[in-house]
């Protein structure tokens, strides 16, 4: 699969270190959208570009990370057909997908460890969306969005 990644300044170091694994220990393509050092930068920026490669299916997932993980959700959510989700437990990583069909995985450099990061990328990319009764749901969430 090929997989975005973008953070801020707050989840710079992270990234690196999820791109390493998802390149090297996941096997996918990855494609970094920066930033690309500790320079305070905006978020909203870099969900932006990472979340529209998404939306224009020239990636299939992408994982976002910043200080919380909540900032860079809130942006990529604004993009429209996109379901971003700030997971810090595997537990809400696997259901997000099952269930939501999420297809942004955001995550706080300031709130999970290096670990625990890289089970909760794991899990979100090799979990398939569960379908039947939630296909209903994630067409409802569309219709909130093409009407508001
Ligand atoms: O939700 C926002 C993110 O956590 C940002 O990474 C955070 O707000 C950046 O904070 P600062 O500019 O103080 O490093």
């Amino acid at each position: 699969m090929r997989i975005g990644l973008a953070s801020d300044h707050g989840g710079y170091s992270l990234k690196n270190e999820l791109k390493e694994f998802i390149e090297k220990e996941l096997n996918h393509d990855v494609k970094d959208f920066g930033t690309y050092g500790l320079e305070s930068v905006d978020y909203p920026e870099y969900a932006k570009l990472a979340a529209e490669a998404v939306k224009n299916k020239e990636c299939d997932y992408a994982i976002l990370v910043c200080g919380t993980g909540i900032g860079i959700s809130i942006a990529a959510n604004k993009v429209k057909g996109i379901r971003a989700a700030n997971c810090h437990d595997c537990f809400s990583a696997e259901a997000t997908r099952l269930h939501n069909d999420a297809n942004v995985l955001t995550l706080g450099e300031r709130v999970v460890g290096q670990g625990l990061a890289k089970k909760i990328v794991s899990t979100f990319l090799n979990t398939e969306f569960e379908g039947g009764r939630h296909t209903n749901r994630i067409k409802q969430i569309s219709e909130i969005e093409n009407k508001s």
